[in-house]
This record gives structure tokens, sequence and C-alpha cells, in this order.
């Protein structure tokens, strides 16, 4: 297994970007980016799609920001701090995915250029409440999914994107192939809705190969911000250069860390949680 090394005191990091929603909730999105990135050692910047009214039980609403600002985001930190990989979750509508792609494009980010940029195709909350516009499916297939270095559906996600039902092995490869057709470089299909296992299998495959990446299920309701725990992870292991399955094996066994430290809050669900590296004999201020 990798390691990501912390900087020395006054060293720049490695620097990654996040281009997603805010959730006020503290457990997803952008909240949830930014904590793994800090805690792997890793300066995590930001531009910010949408701002998301949503806490443990639901989202009950969303003001997005103008495409265009959220372009100017990408540039302005690209331009002037520079990042070694990127990341999308939420992009709530496809006027913001274009621009986002064009943006991505113009600055070498994911597709031919030299960033990697890993895709979270967010659809909706683990509460089931619309993330992504409906009318923007197709700009996920033609635009977003042709840039990607790395896409990261889950199974839902899967089947609205690919019309895929994976229910087995087999339909898990075969989803992964389609994603791939799509236009994008690697394909990770996450098993962690395939509740009927005592494992979560993840898939990764690059149109040559499939790697496989299980751990035990833990057994836990608190999963809010899973997702975007892992694509941090997976983004920050690529900003440090480590090649796709390093970064991917990296990334299973940090969100699976997270998980047993996942934690109750609110009245609903609560959030995986990576401040379990706070912890050891190293902690303390003196
Ligand atoms: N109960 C669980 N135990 C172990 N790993 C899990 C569990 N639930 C999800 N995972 C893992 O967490 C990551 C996020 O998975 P998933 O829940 O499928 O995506 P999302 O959070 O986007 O809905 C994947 O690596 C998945 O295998
Ligand atoms: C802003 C934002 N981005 C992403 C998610 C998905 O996370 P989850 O599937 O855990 O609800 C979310 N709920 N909110």
């Amino acid at each position: 297994m990798i390691t990501l090394e912390p900087p020395a005191d006054g060293q720049t990091p490695v620097r990654a970007l996040t281009i997603a929603g805010s959730d006020s909730g503290g457990g997803a999105g952008i909240q949830a980016d930014m904590r793994t990135m800090a805690l792997s050692g890793v300066h995590g910047c930001v531009a910010i799609t949408a701002v998301t009214v949503q806490n443990s039980v639901g989202v009950t609403g969303i003001h997005e920001i103008p495409p265009e600002t959220v372009a100017a985001q990408v540039r302005s930190v690209v331009t002037d701090i520079g990042v070694s990989a990127a990341k999308t979750g939420m992009l709530a509508s496809a006027p913001i995915i274009d621009a986002v792609v064009a943006v991505c494009a113009e600055l070498g980010i994911g597709g031919g250029g030299d960033i990697p940029l890993v895709v979270d195709p967010v659809c909706a909350s683990m509460h089931g409440d619309p993330l992504l516009a409906l009318d923007a499916l197709d700009s996920v297939r033609q635009q977003l999914i042709p840039q990607a270095t790395l896409v990261t559906p889950n199974l839902d996600e899967v089947r609205l994107i690919t019309g895929i039902d994976v229910v087995d092995d087999g339909t898990q490869h075969k989803a992964a192939a389609a994603l791939v057709e799509l236009g994008a470089r690697w394909a990770l299909v996450k098993g962690g809705h395939l509740r009927s296992s005592d494992e979560s299998p993840d898939l990764l495959y690059d149109g040559d190969r499939f790697h496989e990446f299980r751990t035990v299920r833990v057994p836990t309701g608190h999963d809010h911000g899973g997702g975007d725990t892992l694509a941090s992870a997976i983004t920050c292991a690529l900003a440090h250069g480590f090649s796709m399955p390093e970064a991917v094996e990296y990334g299973k066994a940090w969100v699976h860390r997270c998980l047993q430290a996942a934690y109750p809050l609110g009245h609903g669900h609560g959030p995986v949680s990576p401040l379990w590296r706070l912890s050891g004999p190293d902690r303390a201020l003196d």
C-alpha cells in the first residue's frame, strides 16, 4: 500500500482541485473533499458549483452558481496555484457541465491533458434527492465522461448513465466496459450498493485489464459522503504521482477506514469520517 507523505513545515504541499457542491451539513460534497485532502497532506482548492441546503435527513434547496463563475474559479486557481489532479462531484446542470468540461480541456485537465481528472458523476444524494437535472444526463455521457481520466459511479448512477442494472459480477464487468466505451480512460464501478453481498466490491477497468478491490462490508448506516471521500482520496494519490491502480487501492482503504470511524449526526445519516487520522501519540499541541 502506498503512503502519501505530508509536506515539511513551510513547504508548499501537493495541490488538488475539487469542483463540487457545498453540503451545509458538512458530510458530503466540498466539505468531505476538503477534509480528506487536508488529512492526506494535500492543499485543496475549490470551485463551488452549487450551494445545497442539506442536513442529515435530506436536501431541501439548491442554489446553482452561474456556469461562468464555476469556470472562472477553476481558471483562477489552476493558473496561479497550480494543481496536480482534479475531481468533480455535484455539477447540478448541463450548462455547468459544459462550462467545466470546456475549462478543463482549456487547462489540460483530463482528456488528453497532463492533469488527471476524477469524475464522480453525482446524480442524487443518498436520501434520494436529485443533485443533477435530468436533462443533464446526455451531457454526462457525451461531454463529461469522455473528459474523465477516471469515472466513479455508484450502481444507481451506472443504471442512469448506461442503462445497465448491476446485480452481480457479470453485470459489473459489463457496466465497466460500457463506461470505457463512452470515453472514460478508466472506470471504477463501485459496489457499495450491492447490499446482498458481505463484501463491498469495486471494479476498475481501462479497456484492457480488470482490477478488483474488495473489503468486508462495514455494518454502518452512517455512510454519507462515502463516494466523495473515495474519489478525493484517489485524487490525492494521483496528485502525488501514483498510478491509477495504486491510487484506487489507496482510496478504497481510506474510505474503508473512514466508514469504520463514521459517526451519527442529526436525525438521519451521519458522515464517514477521516478524523481517525487525528488520533495517535503525536496529536498533542504542547
Ligand atoms: N458498508 C460498506 N462497507 C465497506 N465499504 C463500503 C460500504 N459502503 C460503501 N463502501 C465503499 O465506499 C465507497 C463508496 O461507495 P458507494 O456507497 O457505492 O458510493 P456512493 O457513496 O457514491 O453512493 C466504495 O469504495 C464502496 O465499495
Ligand atoms: C453537495 C453534495 N455533493 C454530493 C453529495 C452526495 O453524497 P451522498 O451520496 O453521500 O449523499 C451530496 N449529498 N451533496
